[in-house]
Formats: C-alpha cells, sequence, structure tokens
C-alpha cells in the first residue's frame, strides 16, 4: 500500500515537472516581460498557422492582431520565442547600432545538421557563433572585393553566352518556355565555375559526380519536407536525425559534395607550382585576414573549413539568384513599358562604347541597377533573416529579452504601405538618386544589413547584371497564355515561383 501511495506522489511530481519544463515554462517567456503572443499549443506553440498560411502570411495576419506598439509582435515556433520586428528605426538598432548584441543569426536547422555531422561537413557561416564567424567572415571578407570578383568574371560570361544560344532556340519555337527552370540551370552553372573552376554545361544537359551531387541537393523530396518540421518541433531533429540521416540520399549528396572539393583541394596543394586557378575555393585556399583585423585564432581556414564555407557558397548562392532573374524576367515582361526602356538604355550604352566587355556594361547602365532593386522590392529572394538577443535590452519602448530569436520579414519591410506608395506596382524610377532618399534604407534590405550582411551580395548582382545584359540586348520576354498572374511564389527562408515562370522569348533583332 505504501509503495502505492509512493509511486502515485513520484508519478505526479513527474508530471508535474514535465508539465511546468515542456508544457508551462517556455510559454511564460514573454509573459515574464509583460509582453502577448497569439495563443500558443504546447510542444508546438505557433506553427500551426505558420503551416496553414505559410511564415510570411502568417506573420502578416498576426501583425494587424497583435504588433501592439512599434510595429513588433512576439510568436513561438515549438518552443522557442520569437520576437518580428517592422519598424525601421529599431531594425536599424539591432542591425548596426547594437550589433554586438545581435550578432548570432539563429540556432542551425535541427535536421541538417545532423545530415552534415553525418557527412563531415562542419558548421555553415549563416549559423556560426560569434567567435568563429568573426574570425571566418574576417578571413572571407577580401574574397568578394571588386578586383577578386572582376577576375572571376570571365567564368559568368562563358554562360551568358551559352543562356544566349539556348534563348536564341526558344525564341525560334515561339512557343512560351518555363524559364524558372532554365535560370536555376544557369546559375548552377555560374556558382560551380566560380566556386570550384569546374567547368560544367548543366545549361546543354552535361553532368558530373559534383553536378548531379549539387541538383540532388536542391532537389525538393520528402527529407526536405522532414528537415522543414524538424526546425519546428523540438527535440524532433535528433530523434530523425538517429533514424534517418545516415541513410539518406541528402546525405550521401553532402558526403559527394564534399569528397570531391576535398580532392580538389588536395590536388591543388600537390601542383602548388604551376597553379593558375581563378575561383573562390583558390581565393580560400590563399585567404588571410588582415594584420589589423582583432580576430582571435588562426588568420587563414583549415581545409575543413574550406569545405564548408564554399559549400555554403553554393547552397546560399544557387536558388536566390535563379529566383532573382525569373522574378525580374516576369516583372519585366508584365510590365513592356519598363522593358523597352531597359533596352533602349542597354543599346544606348552599347553605341557609346561599342568594344565594352560584358562586365563593364553590366556595371555601367544604372537603369538596370534600379530594374534589379525592384524586382528585389517586389519579389525579395532572401524573404526573411534573424538576430539572436544576446543580453535583454529595450529598444524605442520595444523589450527584447536574452536568447529570443528577433525575425526580421524582409519581404513584407519591401511592401509596407506606411514607406512605399502602391508597394504592388513595378516602378523601377523609386531607386531614381531624387527618389532613393524618401524611404527608409530599411525598408528595403534584399541582402540583409549591417556587418553580418550577405557576403555574396557583390556576386549575386554582378551574376544577375551581366545576365540580363546579354540576354536583353537580344531578346525580350512576353506574357504567354499559361503565364500565371499575378505570380503565386512559395515563401521560406527564400521565396521561390511555385509553379515555374512560364513566358515567351521574342528576338529584338531584326
Ligand atoms: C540574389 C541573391 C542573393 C540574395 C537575395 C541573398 C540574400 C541573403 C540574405 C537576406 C542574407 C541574410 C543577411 C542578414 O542576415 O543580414 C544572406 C546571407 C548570406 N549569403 Fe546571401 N543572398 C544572395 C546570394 C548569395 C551568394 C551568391 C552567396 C555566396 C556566394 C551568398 C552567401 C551568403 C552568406 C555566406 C551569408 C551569411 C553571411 C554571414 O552570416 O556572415 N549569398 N544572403
Amino acid at each position: 500500500m505504501f509503495f502505492a501511495y509512493l509511486g502515485g506522489i513520484v508519478f505526479l511530481i513527474i508530471s508535474f515537472l514535465f508539465w511546468y519544463k515542456f508544457i508551462y515554462s517556455p510559454y511564460q517567456f514573454f509573459k515574464k516581460f509583460g509582453l502577448h503572443s497569439p495563443p500558443t499549443v504546447p510542444f508546438f506553440g505557433n506553427i500551426f498557422d505558420i503551416f496553414k498560411l505559410g511564415s510570411i502570411y502568417a506573420l502578416e495576419k498576426w501583425s494587424i492582431k497583435y504588433a501592439s506598439i512599434n510595429y513588433a509582435y512576439r510568436y513561438y515556433i515549438g518552443a522557442q520565442p520569437y520576437l518580428a520586428v517592422l519598424d525601421p528605426d529599431i531594425l536599424k538598432e539591432i542591425m548596426i547600432k547594437k550589433f554586438d548584441n545581435f550578432t548570432e543569426r539563429k540556432k542551425d536547422f535541427g535536421f541538417m545538421t545532423e545530415i552534415r555531422k553525418k557527412a563531415n561537413i562542419n558548421s555553415m557561416l549563416l549559423f556560426m557563433n560569434k567567435q568563429d564567424w568573426k574570425r571566418t567572415r574576417a578571413i572571407i571578407t577580401p574574397t568578394f572585393s571588386t578586383k577578386k570578383l572582376k577576375m572571376i568574371s570571365p567564368h559568368i560570361e562563358r554562360s551568358c553566352d551559352t543562356l544566349v544560344e539556348i534563348f536564341s532556340d526558344i525564341s525560334r519555337k515561339n512557343n512560351s518556355a518555363e524559364l524558372w527552370r532554365i535560370f536555376g540551370q544557369f546559375s548552377m552553372e555560374v556558382i560551380l565555375a566560380t566556386a570550384f573552376g569546374c567547368q560544367v554545361n548543366i545549361l546543354k544537359g552535361e553532368e558530373n559526380s559534383l553536378t548531379e551531387a549539387a541538383i540532388g541537393i536542391f532537389t525538393p523530396n520528402l527529407y526536405n519536407l522532414l528537415s522543414e518540421l524538424c526546425t519546428q518541433i523540438p527535440f524532433s531533429a535528433k530523434f530523425f536525425g538517429l533514424f534517418f540521416a545516415k541513410r539518406l540520399k541528402l546525405t550521401q549528396h553532402h558526403s559527394t559534395a564534399r569528397n570531391f572539393i576535398f580532392q580538389v583541394i588536395n590536388q591543388r596543394r600537390l601542383q602548388s607550382y604551376n597553379n593558375t586557378n581563378v575561383d573562390f575555393l583558390q581565393l580560400l585556399m590563399e585567404a588571410k585576414a588582415e594584420d589589423d583585423q582583432i580576430c582571435p585564432g588562426s588568420k587563414q581556414l583549415t581545409d575543413e573549413e574550406i569545405i564548408s564555407v564554399s559549400l555554403f557558397f553554393l547552397l546560399a548562392g544557387y536558388e536566390t539568384t535563379s529566383n532573382l532573374l525569373g522574378f525580374t524576367a516576369y516583372l519585366l515582361a508584365m510590365n513592356p513599358d519598363k522593358q523597352d526602356k531597359l533596352t533602349q538604355e542597354i543599346n544606348n550604352y552599347y553605341q557609346c562604347n561599342k568594344d565594352s566587355s560584358l562586365y563593364d556594361a553590366a556595371h555601367s547602365i544604372e537603369y538596370l541597377d534600379r530594374v534589379i532593386n525592384e524586382s528585389q522590392r517586389i519579389y525579395a529572394p532572401g524573404s526573411m533573416t534573424f538576430r539572436e538577443c544576446e543580453n535583454t535590452c529595450t529598444i524605442n519602448g520595444v523589450t527584447i529579452p536574452a536568447g529570443c530569436t528577433v525575425m526580421i520579414p524582409i519581404q513584407i519591410l519591401h511592401r509596407l504601405v506606411e514607406h512605399w506608395e502602391q508597394p504592388e506596382i513595378f516602378r523601377p524610377e523609386r531607386f531614381s538618386p531624387h527618389e532613393k532618399e524618401s524611404h527608409h534604407p530599411m525598408c528595403f534590405m534584399p541582402f540583409g544589413a549591417g556587418p553580418r550582411n550577405c557576403i555574396g551580395m557583390k556576386l549575386a548582382l554582378m551574376e544577375a547584371k551581366m545576365c540580363l545584359t546579354s540576354l536583353m540586348r537580344k531578346y525580350k520576354f512576353e506574357r504567354a497564355p499559361d503565364t500565371q498572374v499575378p505570380l503565386k511564389t512559395r515563401i521560406g527562408i527564400t521565396q521561390s515561383p511555385v509553379n515555374g515562370i512560364f513566358l515567351r522569348v521574342l528576338s529584338n533583332v531584326f
């Protein structure tokens, strides 16, 4: 009898502790500071709304209902507390002025961490902790200087030439074509060439072990869904990781890519006397932090670090850039007057600069810059980013507790009616010098902001500008019967078209 009572009491105590630790306590996080959030479900927080509506749309709904003061509102993903901030002045404090208190981004994506561990790949730059990030970023920043990017631009020009040939075939057929897939092949070809000096012809259908692995990493499948789920449900990443990570094709693709890069590094080290490679891998092998950079640890990257950094370039640069090109083509087709203006500007430039290189042309046409900015404002390819708060602080009346993840909804900021007149309209003139002054700089951040912004920004812009300049000299895009209007997009961390982008391509040259 005594033992039955004792057992009952122990059971009650354990149940109470379980309830307190996992069901009650995590959701008191904001309440302790007198702040509100939408109603939560134990273990899941607010993820059902996110699954039902999509993250950005759920945030839009909450922003109307819960953005109490200064356009900031709170929610939970699993048990992790989030604060979404829409106020540009607060964002300036977080991303720039108080950067030291908001240096880290977000805990790693659970399931992908397990996959990378199994594939022997180090932590990615995106999720690095403060110390590791400071050192790594200081070493690799010079790799993205204008001079070095110009050195690798011939790789991009080569793929632009192939793309022009492909578009010539499409224009002759006079049917619509799915351009998003073609821009995807283009950007994969460019990133493999610029990152690893790998001369592949993906646009012409050729493959090798690295391209197969790279394509495999980006092909959506059940496991991607699983990994999405694991980022939301607490403790599930370890659980699923234990059972699946070793057996997944995705892990094999990561291993193949890793081993490929490892072999290339070894070969280059052996042939160091006649090494003429001009690509990121080579630049990373030679990269060294400047002497005046305060960074603890070695000023050079180890081979394992080079592998994880260069692999991350592949992940970060592929989808975002192809989405940018696809969205821009769609917006130009839907706004023929803006497209004509761009073509005119490109032709004018070449009339005055007949022997200009593609690199120089792409960087001299101001209207192209405005078109690309406006395209990214309407469809931000990187639709959100994050910062972790290290120490509790209050900014413009909003308390941000330590341990809280600040969510920066880039796509929403780009369309706020308070800051953008008729935000749904494509008008590149918004970015002309005199109009540019009229909007808050923090309301336009396709590449993030502050010291932890996108390191690949100049590369992405160089690629997009060179690609559009070479295409628009010869072709124009036109709306076809199967063009989806309005375009449906899928918004996660990145934004992509749900059903591709179907357009006609017509020759400009008669
Ligand atoms: C149109 C193309 C691209 C877009 C829209 C884009 C957007 C972004 C955004 C929004 C962030 C987060 C910034 C922040 O938190 O403030 C980011 C981070 C990053 N991006 Fe990009 N990106 C693009 C292309 C690239 C390319 C081509 C590369 C590399 C070759 C790259 C490498 C990175 C890296 C390494 C980070 C993490 C930086 C850090 O934590 O220090 N991105 N990108």
